[in-house]
């Protein structure tokens, strides 16, 4: 195969998971966003994690509340919780790899606040953490999953919203999270603000 057949079969892999997300995650994905508005105008907050480029997704959702996404309005208020490297190394140096996010929730997480999770797998034990702490803390979990959505799913409760990028590769999941993102970035800007 050559470089760039390879190329096409990304583009077409990833058009087609796009696709196959589209028939079915539409309806979960307006119920998400009306979640964290409601949060939003209780005065709540979203807290945001992930690893590896899943942590990358997670800040750039909140980088696009805090600051603005295609409108000018007012900025609305994330936290991602994989950014502050002192607090993370000294969080995994001190405890365990495993409480990175879990120990942050801690300290931040409110009753209404929305923690919105990114994984592929949904095995990461320090996602797993930080939802049952979110639990204890009557938060709202919304997780953006993939494959068959591993042990995540399973700590889940009935109040939580799982988004599962109907795929089995890591690359594509994460490229309709990205997706996933900005549809919720537009759909909260337009109920909050119009237009
Ligand atoms: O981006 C990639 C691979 O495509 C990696 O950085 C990936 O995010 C890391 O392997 C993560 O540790 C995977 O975590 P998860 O998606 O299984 O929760
Ligand atoms: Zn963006």
């Amino acid at each position: 195969m050559s470089l760039q057949d390879r190329i096409i079969n990304h583009f077409s892999d990833s058009i087609q998971t796009k696709q196959d997300a589209m028939a079915s995650l539409c309806e979960l994905i307006e119920f998400a966003s009306q979640k964290i508005v409601e949060a939003l105008v209780n005065d709540k907050k979203v807290l945001t994690c992930g690893n590896g480029g899943s942590a990358g997704d997670a800040q750039h959702f909140s980088s696009e509340m805090l600051n603005r996404f295609e409108r000018e309005r007012p900025a609305l208020p994330a936290i991602a919780l994989s950014t502050d490297t002192s607090t993370i190394t000294s969080i995994a140096n001190d405890y365990h790899f495993d409480e990175i996010f879990a120990k942050q929730l801690r300290a931040l997480g409110q009753p209404g606040d929305i923690l919105l999770v990114y994984t592929s797998s949904g095995n990461s034990a320090n996602l797993i953490k930080a939802v049952n702490v979110a639990h204890d803390k009557e938060m709202i979990v919304i997780a953006l999953s993939g494959k068959d959505g591993g042990a995540l799913a399973g700590a889940l409760n009935e109040a939580d919203i799982e988004i599962r990028v109907p795929s089995n590769s890591t690359a594509r999941i994460q490229e309709v999270h990205l997706l996933i993102s900005h549809c919720l970035c537009d759909l909260i800007d337009h109920q909050l603000f119009g237009g």
